[in-house]
């Protein structure tokens, strides 16, 4: 699949953004930042990545999800949990970068501080009804309704 791809930092050009692995489903994003960045326990920052990409077909979209070691080790996920970015976004992607932990994490300039991941994407047509025509097995079941064992 071809994206466009737009560098707004110019230090992204050393280190154009790149899967890390043949069989990496993200692609990391850093933190174009110009000093270190602490974040207290408990605070939030939006973080530049220093570009933008635009999908453009409407079948995809490209998810922000925390890098597992940072997320794990250190508390660094994200402010909004997911970041969505919609096909048809053509600004900076942005990171919502939150310190869950109750330590202060010093993000360094130009960090991989998250990763994303592309998706296909389905846009349904709904169709307003007063009943489900075909009953399921759970219907409305769920919180836990078909038990833990
Ligand atoms: O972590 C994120 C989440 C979103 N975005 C950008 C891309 C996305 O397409 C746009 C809008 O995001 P979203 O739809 O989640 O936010 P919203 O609060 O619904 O804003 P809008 O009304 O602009 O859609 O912001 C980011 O750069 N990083
Ligand atoms: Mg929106």
């Amino acid at each position: 699949m071809q994206v466009d791809l737009k560098i707004l930092d110019e230090r992204l050009r050393a280190r154009p953004p790149a899967y890390a692995t043949p069989g990496s489903a993200g692609l990391d994003l850093r933190a174009c930042i110009d000093a270190p960045l602490a974040l207290a326990p408990g605070q939030w920052q939006l973080v530049p990545t220093g570009m933008a990409m635009h999908l453009r077909d409407p079948g995809y979209a490209a998810l922000i999800l925390p890098r597992s070691g940072l997320g794990h080790k250190h508390g660094i996920v994200l402010g909004n949990l997911v970041g969505l970015i919609d096909s048809d976004y053509q600004g900076q992607l942005m990171v919502s970068c939150w310190n869950r932990s109750n330590i202060t994490y010093t993000l360094a300039p130009m960090e991989r501080l998250a990763q994303l991941v592309i998706v296909p994407v389905v846009q349904a047509q709904f169709n307003p009804v007063d009943d489900f025509a075909h009953a399921s097995e759970r219907g409305a079941g769920g919180y836990g309704s078909t038990g833990t064992l």
